[in-house]
């Protein structure tokens, strides 16, 4: 098995990078592409391999997809694909994939008229998917396991005939998520009515040519707030963010602000993470329910830290790339931080001396890998399978290396 070694690192984090594409906007408007005939100019995809996969899916028009691990993509197919006439495929992917449920989204296609089936485990990947007309225009669902289910919905609705109306049930988890879906709908010309828990999608069949940028990814910007934060006179530069931001990940400006003292200055497109060391640090209390993609990220700083924390709204981090709370459990121990979980929090309670170099298990999760690597400014590290970087951040190293070598 492949380690990555992160010796400790002396100096104070500085320099420039250039972060790609959010994953969560390149591949929404992937989407939206193959649907209205290529008719936006994406500037700035996301280079991440989930990315890939989404594309060379929507390329492939043979009968099997394998979509591997990228969750948003095997969502938002299974609804590109059951508006696809006269095609049948088989949509499968790995191993971790056929754990991740999937049966809200079927169920309510197939209530629409999709004709949707499981080939292995009822609710789970893989599926089997007939292309139809789907002529039905109203949907309800619940919205408090995955986000993805209902932007796939949104997707397809403004090629329904009459469009779609979306009635979401229960709590709305990772609402900016949706709230982007939204924002990218009606920024290439489709109409949306909203009130409170109700969409209503107004069909358009042809969007005019356009062209749209994706801002680069907050969620890979975190490791390197975290980096921040972990140093004391850091001065890095991260490119290119836009001070109204469709990923509610940008939340990190506040979040690192106010709690870990990292201002962000905006000059242009580009961010300037510095710290303020006056800020007193203190037991930090955050609901992370609509931003879970950090969760990871802020528990690990606060482990560096020392800083004792209670994060919760984390119920959707155990259908994840691994059952993220467990995996964060385990692996924090090691690093010296005793944590305590339920099904929808975590807590840090307590610190210890550690003797030995911590290996961290990343269990083929991207996250695991990079919220731990900003470590290497504390101790030596090793981090096991750190290719697994490349789901989301395939620059991930080099840019931590460039960060920290100088
Ligand atoms: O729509 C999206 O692009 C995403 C939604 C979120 O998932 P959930 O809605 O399942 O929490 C997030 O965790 C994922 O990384 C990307
Ligand atoms: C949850 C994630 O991705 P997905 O659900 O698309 O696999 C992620 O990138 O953290």
């Amino acid at each position: 098995m492949e380690i990555k070694f992160l010796k400790k690192v002396n100096q104070n984090p500085k320099g420039e990078i250039f972060i790609s594409g959010s994953k969560s906007e390149s591949n929404r408007l992937l989407i939206l592409n193959a649907l209205f005939d290529n008719s936006i100019e994406i500037k700035n995809l996301s280079n991440s391999e989930d990315t890939e996969l989404l594309q060379n899916a929507l390329k492939n028009s043979g009968n099997k997809i394998d979509i591997h691990h990228a969750g948003t993509a095997m969502r938002f197919l299974t609804a590109y694909l059951s508006t696809q006439e006269n095609r049948e495929v088989v949509l499968t992917g790995s191993a971790r994939m056929k754990q991740r449920p999937i049966g809200i989204l079927v169920d309510a296609l197939n209530s629409l008229g999709a004709e949707i089936s499981y080939l292995e485990n009822e609710g789970f990947p893989s599926l089997s998917i007939i292309g139809k007309k789907l002529k039905k225009y109203f949907v309800e669902l619940d919205a408090n396991i995955s986000s993805q289910y209902i932007t796939a919905l949104m997707l397809i609705a403004p090629k329904l005939e009459n469009g779609l109306t979306i009635r979401l049930n229960g709590k709305i988890t990772s609402l900016p998520y949706l709230l982007m879906t939204v924002e990218l709908l009606e920024r290439i010309g489709i109409q949306i009515e909203r009130s409170e828990n109700v969409f209503r999608i107004h069909p358009k069949n042809k969007i005019q040519y356009q062209e749209i940028t994706v801002e680069s990814d907050w969620s890979s910007a975190s490791y390197f707030y975290s980096l921040a934060a972990l140093s004391e006179n850091p001065e890095i530069k991260i490119n290119s963010y836009f001070q109204n931001s469709l990923q509610g990940d940008s939340a990190l400006i506040e979040i690192y602000k106010n709690h870990f003292g990292i201002e962000s200055e905006f000059i242009g497109n580009q961010i300037v993470l510095r710290k303020n060391l006056s800020l007193k640090l203190k037991t930090l209390n955050l609901n992370l329910n609509e931003t879970p993609d950090i969760a990871q990220t802020i528990a690990v700083t606060c482990a560096g830290l020392k800083m004792k924390c209670k994060l919760t709204g984390l119920e959707t981090l155990s259908i994840k790339e691994t059952d993220r709370l467990t995996a964060l459990k385990n692996e924090l121990k090691k690093v010296g931080t005793k944590v305590q979980i339920t099904k929808d929090s975590l807590e840090i309670i307590d610190f210890e001396s550690i003797n030995e170099i911590p290996h961290i298990e990343t269990y083929n999760d991207h996250r695991m890998a990079m919220s731990f690597a900003p470590l290497c400014l504390l101790m030596d590290l090793q981090i096991k399978s750190p290719d697994v970087i490349k789901k989301s951040y395939p620059d991930f190293w080099s840019d931590l290396e460039k960060l920290t070598s100088v």
